[in-house]
Order: structure tokens, then sequence, then C-alpha cells
């Protein structure tokens, strides 16, 4: 099967700062410098993502999901091993990522999706529908900073989908529109599965990731604990879940 992206021995850290130094030894010590302790968001993973198909990230807060996305979209970069990526990559990550808050809605789509790669001939051409599936078309002459959470992710949202990517990120942006629009970019992210699209999905519903998947990665603490069927993958991430609760 073809591969669509390679994730091969990624490890990324973070330093975490620690408290300024307080004695005078500590001062002479670490003069000047602050101390920080390393921390590993990925440690070692390795997966392939096969083409056409769709991958839900599961995992608890903080197991590296979105790290991992980020690296597959480039925003950060690992510290050891290697990413390689075959497609036109839309991401919607964090949220409004990407969106100037002075600019308008319509200023920040050409933004948006020229950064995509697409022609402003092209934007022009896809505008209308793109302002329209946002449903913010009261809206759209409007800066951006004014809207609430839910309008940046449907405006984000319609723009990801209108670029034709081959690979599609989402992190957990579904959880922020109100129940239709959730309803309505579903019945898309199916479409778009439907279509051939790569889609790689970071999100908490286990019912939209059993339902949507293909198949489930499940991190713990930047590790990888299985690879494979949803079913299988979320029930034992449940039984995980449940043996440190309660043997709290
Ligand atoms: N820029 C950063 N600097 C320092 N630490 C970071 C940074 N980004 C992420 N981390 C840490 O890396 C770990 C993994 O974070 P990540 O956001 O990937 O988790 P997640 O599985 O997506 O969590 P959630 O379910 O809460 O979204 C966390 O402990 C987080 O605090």
């Amino acid at each position: 099967m073809e591969t669509a992206i390679k994730v091969k021995n990624v490890t990324k850290k973070f330093r975490i700062y620690q408290e300024k130094n307080s004695t005078l030894k500590e001062r002479l010590v670490y003069a000047g410098r602050t101390k920080f302790k390393e921390f590993f968001a990925l440690d070692n993973v390795s997966v392939d993502i096969p083409k056409g198909k769709t991958v839900g990230l599961i995992g608890k807060n903080g197991s590296g999901k979105s790290t991992l996305l980020k690296l597959i979209s480039r925003i950060l970069y690992p510290n050891s091993g290697e990413i390689k990526v075959y497609g036109r990559v839309s991401s919607l990550l964090e949220l409004g990522a990407g969106f100037h808050p002075d600019f308008t809605g319509r200023e920040n789509i050409y933004m948006n999706a020229s950064i995509m790669g697409l022609s402003k001939k092209e934007i022009d051409k896809k505008l209308n529908e793109i302002i329209s599936f946002s449903e913010l078309e009261d809206f759209i002459d409007n800066p951006v900073r004014s809207y609430s959470s839910g309008m940046y992710t449907r405006l984000a949202f319609s723009v990801a989908i209108s670029v034709e990517p081959d690979i599609l990120l989402i992190d957990e942006v579904l959880a922020v529109g109100d129940y239709s629009f959730q309803i309505k970019c579903l019945d898309r992210i199916k479409l778009l599965k439907n279509a051939g699209v790569t889609i790689v999905i970071v999100s908490h519903d286990h019912n939209v990731i059993k339902e949507l998947c293909d198949l489930v990665v499940w991190l713990k603490h930047g590790k990888i604990m299985n690879y494979g069927n949803p079913n299988e993958v979320v029930e034992q991430y449940l039984e995980d879940l449940c043996k440190v609760n309660t043997s709290v």
C-alpha cells in the first residue's frame, strides 16, 4: 500500500523551565542561565499513514497528539528522526492559527489559501463557496478578532477544505463549532475521505473516531501503544484509563 506520511524514529523534546535560581550558590553556578529540564513530547515514534486512509490519534491530554500533527505539518521540527509527506497538506490545527486578527474574514481567506498554495485566480473562483460553507456572509468583512471561537473554526475549516488537499490534518476543531456545523463538517470530511484524501484527525470523541477512521494510533507519554483497528485500539485505551483510575 502506498504511503502518504512516513514518520520514522521521531523524537521531539521540549524544555520545561524551572524556578529562577534562588540561592547565592545557584546564582553563581548558573550565572545568567535559567535551569530547565528536557521533556519528551514524542519519544522515538514511527508510524506509516497509508494513502487514502483516515487515521485517528487518541490519547490522554499531553500524550503528544498535537505535537505529532504539528511535526507532520512542519510547524515544528523533530530533534531527531525523519518525516516524509507525499502530497499537498492542509491543516486545521490551533484555532485561528494562520489568521491575522486585524484582517477581515475575506482578507484572511486570501492570505490563508495563498499560503496553502492557491493562486489569486483560484481563490477568486472559490471565494463564494468558502464564504457560503462558513455561513459567515454577514461578517465576512469584519476583522476576525471580532469573531467567536466557533466563527473562527467555521472560516478555518472552510478554507482548509477548499484547497483540495491530498492530506488533511485536523486537531480537535470539530468540538468548537455548534452541533449543526459539526455535522456539516463531518459530512464534508466523509466526502473528502471517499474522494481519496488522506486524513489524520485528533479527537477525544471516540464515536467520531470509530465512525470515521480506518485506523487508530494510541499515544501515551509520547510513545505509540498501539496502531490498528479503531474499535480494538479505542477499547484498549479505555481499559488502560480504567486501570489507571482504579489503581489511584
Ligand atoms: N511549545 C511547547 N513548549 C513546551 N512544552 C510543550 C510545547 N508544546 C507541547 N508541549 C508539551 O508536550 C506535551 C504533549 O503536548 P501535546 O499538545 O502534543 O499533547 P496532546 O496529546 O495533543 O494533548 P491534548 O489532548 O491536551 O490536546 C505536553 O506535556 C505539552 O505540555
